[in-house]
């Protein structure tokens, strides 16, 4: 009585209520306990419940009004972001958007609504497997019509099996666009040759004799698609020459790069090549990389070769080089509103580091500041504390170098001096424009994703150049600082060599480099630079935008 009173309050599922009395009539069903528990889970309120909300939610997903307009509007909005950063300088409404839009509760919004517009929430569940007679192996014959263009596979003689297959396939290769051919597959045939037993270079002859459609016939591979494509970028830290590397499977397939170039990593599933295509030459096709780890055990390889009689493993009381440079991942970092980057002009003694700084803050020293450094040395008549210099007791700067309280710090004829962490923040918190030119020696230390410094390498021009525009300008020597006199010949020439090792050890860490000729061209590429770096995306370490 009381199971009645409750069933008629409840509104019961059409569907459900037409399972229920079914499984009344099937009387005949021998198992009582399988009939009671599946009467009881049939009769649940819970069930019930969640039967309506489903049919709700699939009577709401039925609705053509909800349907989204857009299932890429993350993408959109990369897009537009991109357009609005080389208009920001331009327009005033533009620069407004190009910040909003770079909010990231809204970019947050914008990804939800991708997901659920592609309905990205339910669970991928693996293709239930098919039946299939053991012993019958699917054979799948390709055409492919030769061009000049190169295939853009790699064969390669299976250890275990023998047998040849498919080692490789380039992204955008003419392969890879037929969407037909995939790594793993076993080649049976070459334009009606049979290839078992042979090499690959048996079978490269074959492909290069034939003329005009060539035919496979293959096996397929159990995990065919299964490479996807990444979205890694990484910053190249090394140049690399396919044509010179005896190395690569295939010379034709290998991309050539130089130190800084953006890479888009696009399959990191072989051990030793990677593909990759270069960032900004988006629909050209991947080549074939060296992956990190062969490259680190080259590196390791060459130095021990070297043993020593290189600029790397000279002058090393001088010098930290990065253990193993490589490949750094990167990412674009947006400029955000009133949050400036610091500005570090890095570069040889003597180069013009703070004559460039000193520029800056001129033109606009509400914005450009530079930080009082800290020193041990004693003040000297004239001076005021907190304007030259912050002065404290040898002590007590020593503690707070240890403490990590420095960006960077130096010890120059017995005296300390250094910035502080916490005077860089402050200038930063200001809504200011940071300007630091530190010792190169601070790159380490001033490079942590707390930072985000921008690094430019202020460069000297040639010898004669460099001679010219300093002899003209009465350049005053910083090697002396009690005589006031002009750079000697060996100076310019140690600017140069310090240059060149400067760039050795740490030419991948900067964001530009900047010759110092004529001071005012180097001083408007400074300006342009600084502009930019307030209007658009950057490649910064993908460590730095999480
Ligand atoms: N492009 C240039 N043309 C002519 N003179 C220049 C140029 N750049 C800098 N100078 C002059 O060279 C001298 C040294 O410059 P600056 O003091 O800026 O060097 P620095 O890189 O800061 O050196 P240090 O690290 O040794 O202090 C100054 O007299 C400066 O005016």
């Amino acid at each position: 009585m009381l199971e009645a009173v409750m069933a008629s309050d409840i509104n019961w599922d059409p569907a459900l209520s037409k399972l229920i009395s079914t499984l009344k009539e099937s009387e005949n069903l021998s198992n009582d306990q399988e009939i009671d528990f599946l009467k009881a889970l049939l009769e649940s309120k819970e069930l019930n419940a969640l039967v309506n909300v489903h049919t709700k939610v699939a009577k709401v997903g039925r609705d053509d009004r909800l349907a989204p307009v857009l299932s890429t509007s993350a993408q959109v909005l990369y897009e537009v972001l991109e357009q609005l950063s080389q208009h920001c300088h331009l327009n005033d409404d533009c620069k407004e958007a190009f910040h909003l839009l770079q909010d990231s509760h809204l970019q947050h919004l914008l990804f939800a609504h991708d997901a659920i517009a592609q309905k990205d929430f339910y669970p991928h569940l693996p293709e239930a497997p098919v039946e299939m007679d053991e012993d019958e192996e699917t054979i799948k014959i390709v055409q492919l019509v030769k061009s000049n263009e190169p295939l853009g596979a790699t064969i390669k003689t299976d250890e275990e099996s023998g047998k040849i297959i498919i080692a490789r396939i380039m992204h955008g290769g003419a392969a890879d666009r037929s969407g037909l051919i995939h790594v793993g597959d076993e080649v049976i045939e070459v334009n009606n040759i049979n290839v078992e037993g042979k090499t690959p270079g048996d079978v490269l002859t074959i492909l290069q004799n034939s003329e005009g459609t060539i035919t496979f016939k293959l096996v397929p591979a159990d995990n065919k698609g299964a490479q996807r494509e990444s979205k890694v970028r990484v910053r190249a830290h090394f140049d690399y020459n396919p044509d010179v590397d005896p190395y690569i499977p295939c010379k034709e397939a290998g991309l050539a790069f130089q130190r800084g170039d953006v890479l888009h990593i696009v399959a990191q599933d072989d051990a030793y090549w990677w593909q990759a295509r270069k960032e900004h030459e988006r629909s050209a096709r991947a080549g074939l990389i060296p992956s990190r780890a062969l490259q680190e055990r080259r590196i390791l390889h060459d130095r021990t070769q070297k043993n020593g009689t290189d600029l790397d493993s000279k002058q090393n009381d001088d010098f930290d080089r990065e253990q193993i440079a490589t490949y750094e991942e990167v990412a674009k970092l947006y400029p955000r509103p009133g949050v400036f980057r610091p500005i570090v002009l890095i570069g040889a003694p003597g180069v013009g580091r703070n004559e460039l700084r000193r520029r800056l803050i001129a033109r606009d020293p509400e914005k450009f500041r530079s930080p009082v450094p800290y020193t041990t040395r004693p003040m000297r008549t004239g001076e005021v504390a907190g304007r030259e210099y912050i002065f404290v007791a040898r002590e007590k700067m020593d503690a707070d170098i240890e403490a990590g309280k420095f960006v960077e710090h130096g010890e120059y004829k017995g005296h300390l001096y250094g910035t502080s962490a916490e005077s860089v923040k402050s200038i930063v918190n200001a809504g200011c424009v940071c300007v630091l030119s530190p010792h190169y020696q601070a790159i380490k230390t001033l490079r942590t994703a707390q930072l985000k410094p921008f690094l430019i390498h202020v460069k000297p021009p040639e010898l004669d150049i460099l001679k010219a525009t300093r002899t003209e300008a009465r350049a005053k020597s910083t090697f002396d600082e009690a005589n006031a006199r002009s750079f000697t010949d060996e100076e310019f020439e140690d600017m140069i060599k310090s240059a060149e090792r400067i760039d050795f050890l740490y030419g991948h860490f900067f964001d530009v480099e900047l010759v110092n000729g004529e001071l005012v061209n180097a001083f408007e590429q400074l300006v342009q630079n600084v502009q930019r770096l307030e209007n658009e995306p950057v490649w910064a370490p993908s460590m730095w935008v999480q």
